[in-house]
């Protein structure tokens, strides 16, 4: 029963938090350092944007929080528990490349992550990917195969498995950086719009400074591996986002503020 104190306990649980977390790869004698105490906590459906130098663990990052790797050092909680393994009813994730199945539809795909816990019959999961297609755009489009859909309609796909067991966070890793500029756009105006509408936690890793400023409540930035967190920039540009915002002095002063940060830590 919902009562009013784990009401309030649920707004006032961060949707993702982590304690001082580290990932160090390799064995004995020959190990890096990738991520080093990070701690933050994204609060329930904010966009929050990871930037920061090549190879500073914004992906490793990333991979902890969606429980496909475990940290080396502290903890990771969403929607306040812990987070071991994969759970796409907690976070769902979508990654550069597409990689959805080439010999499934793309209701199939989908469906896919649906069909693996059998809790829900065939029909219910059809229904619900159908459902997902239409939210990313691409209702009759559910036979397709992904070799007959576009670099930015696979993509849709993907968003739409990511979002297929209704989880409260989305994690993206750079889900548009494969795609050209304009698709790169309309896709990042698109997701704003997916967004708003299911008011998920997300976040999303680039290495576009314009995307990060565009899309984001927050953007934190990492230093050089091993990755800390050095800012955490807010955003206070109105929503929606414009493309007529790029040109003006606040977005500028906002893009100016991380590159010299990414300079300085690269
Ligand atoms: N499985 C692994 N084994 C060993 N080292 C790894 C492994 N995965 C990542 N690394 C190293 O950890 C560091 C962080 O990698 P990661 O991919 O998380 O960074 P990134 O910021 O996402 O990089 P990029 O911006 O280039 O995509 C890099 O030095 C990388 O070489």
């Amino acid at each position: 029963m919902r009562t009013l104190a784990n009401v309030t306990e649920l707004r006032t649980t961060p949707a993702i938090r982590l304690e001082g977390v580290g990932q160090i790869y390799g064995a004995a004698g020959d190990t890096v350092v990738a991520v080093e105490d990070v701690s933050f906590d994204v609060e329930p459906g904010k966009f929050v944007v990871l930037v920061g130098p090549s190879g500073c663990g914004k992906s490793s990052l990333l991979m902890m929080m969606a429980g496909l790797r475990h940290p080396s050092g502290g903890r990771i909680l969403v929607e306040g528990k812990p987070i071991d393994e994969p759970d796409p009813d907690r976070v769902g994730v979508v990654f550069q490349e597409a990689s959805l199945f080439p010999w499934l539809t793309a209701e199939q795909n989908v469906e896919f992550p649906l069909s693996l816990k059998r809790t829900l019959p065939k029909t219910e999961r059809l229904a619900r990917a159908r459902e997902r297609l239409d939210l990313v755009g691409l209702a009759g489009f559910e036979a397709r195969y992904p070799h007959e859909l576009s670099g930015g309609m696979k993509q849709r796909v993907s968003i739409a498995r990511g979002l297929a067991q209704d989880p409260p966070v989305l994690l993206m890793d750079e889900p548009f950086a494969a795609l050209d500029e304009q698709t790169r756009m309309t896709m990042g105006d698109e997701l704003l719009r997916i967004w708003a509408e299911t008011k998920k936690t997300v976040v999303f890793v680039t290495h576009s400074l314009t995307e990060a400023v565009y899309l984001a409540d927050e953007v934190m930035v990492m230093s050089a591996r091993p990755g800390r967190i050095i800012d955490r920039i807010k955003v206070d540009l109105p929503r929606p986002r414009t493309y007529e915002m790029l040109g003006g002095e606040i977005f500028g002063r906002l893009r100016d503020r991380i590159w010299r940060q990414i300079r300085t830590a690269a």
